[in-house]
């Protein structure tokens, strides 16, 4: 069965375009600084960038990488997901953490991986980036992740449980619309995505995925990039936004530093719906639901080795 996605209050959230370099402990340190002042805003749920603790680039990945099965990761092995857990827990806050390296040394693979922490500062979840940034854009970008990188195999819902729950996927994930529709169906009031996409598809493609996932679902989107920085080797597109689930753009960032706000609510969720009754108007005597049948929500690799 689908459960249309329930908001049970209002939840003010805060995407923080951050501007990262290549010193992860000052990196660690400038996140919890923003996410203070996210709190001191009165966000009750804050989103990192994707790779908010180092570079961002292919190069970059192992060097950055920590281990972090089994869980809980000793500090040296993993002082990330221990700043993330401290900053969760000093702001009261659910922390959705961007994402990180991650090397998983029992099977030898690298992720691009995001922890996401309550106000208790115990991890809720974690989501490794299920689709690998590959693209060749002839004369313009040519990246590939699965040169270093494998795929996570998880659709990632997470449970705040004084609001309800949410999806976490990273960047490229966006442009899957079956993943968003999954996790919709299954009661998300929102996606949210770390992100750090480009000068190139940027422009094109950012908003209008944001807006797409909206519409096609009916939740809130919300996209956290990045700050630009044009002396680093991946040029940033920014532009953090949070789209309604009218797929109306409520906030959005321009290419600096910035922590955008806003709160979301149930009414609008459910306006949306009852404007538009995609939820009972849906054919599948026509084409499959894509959220039956064998969906991964817990993957595999992810278990504590023994
Ligand atoms: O899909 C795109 O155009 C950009 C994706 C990206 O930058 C990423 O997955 O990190």
């Amino acid at each position: 069965m689908s459960s249309p996605a329930v908001l049970k209050k209002p939840l003010k959230l805060a995407c923080i375009q951050l501007a990262s370099g290549a010193d992860k402990t000052a990196n660690l340190k400038h996140a919890a600084d923003q996410v203070a002042k996210a709190a001191s805003g009165g966000s009750k749920l804050v989103v990192l960038p994707e790779c908010f603790n180092s570079p961002y680039g292919t190069d970059y990945f192992p060097q950055y990488a920590e281990t972090l099965l089994p869980s809980p990761p000793s500090e040296e092995q993993a002082p990330s997901y221990h700043a993330l857990s401290r900053i969760a827990s000093d702001n009261k806050v659910y922390l959705v953490g961007g994402s990180i390296p991650e090397f998983n040394p029992s099977t030898k693979k690298y992720h691009n991986t995001s922890l996401i922490f309550g106000p208790d500062g115990k991890l809720l979840a974690t989501h490794r980036k299920v689709h690998l940034f590959d693209i060749d854009i002839p004369g313009k970008i040519s990246f590939h992740e699965s040169d270093v990188l494998s795929p996570g195999n998880q659709i990632t819902l997470v449970d705040l449980p004084e609001y309800g729950s949410i999806a976490v996927a990273i960047c490229y994930d966006v442009r899957f619309p079956e993943l968003a529709t999954i996790a919709a169906r299954k009661g998300a009031f929102a996606l949210v995505y770390p992100g750090a996409f480009n000068l190139t598809t940027g422009p094109l493609h950012w908003k209008l995925l944001a807006q797409a996932r909206a519409v096609d679902n009916q939740i809130y989107v919300a996209m956290c990039s990045p700050a630009r920085d044009l002396d680093a080797s991946y040029h940033a597109y920014g532009h953090t936004l949070v789209v309604d689930p009218m797929a109306q753009v409520l906030d959005e960032a321009e290419a600096g530093e910035a922590i955008i706000q806003v709160e979301l609510v149930d009414e609008k969720l459910a306006e949306t719906r009852r404007n538009i009754a995609l939820n009972t108007q849906r054919r599948f005597d026509v084409y499959p639901d894509v959220s039956k049948g064998k969906i991964q929500f817990e993957d595999p690799d992810l278990e504590t080795p023994k």
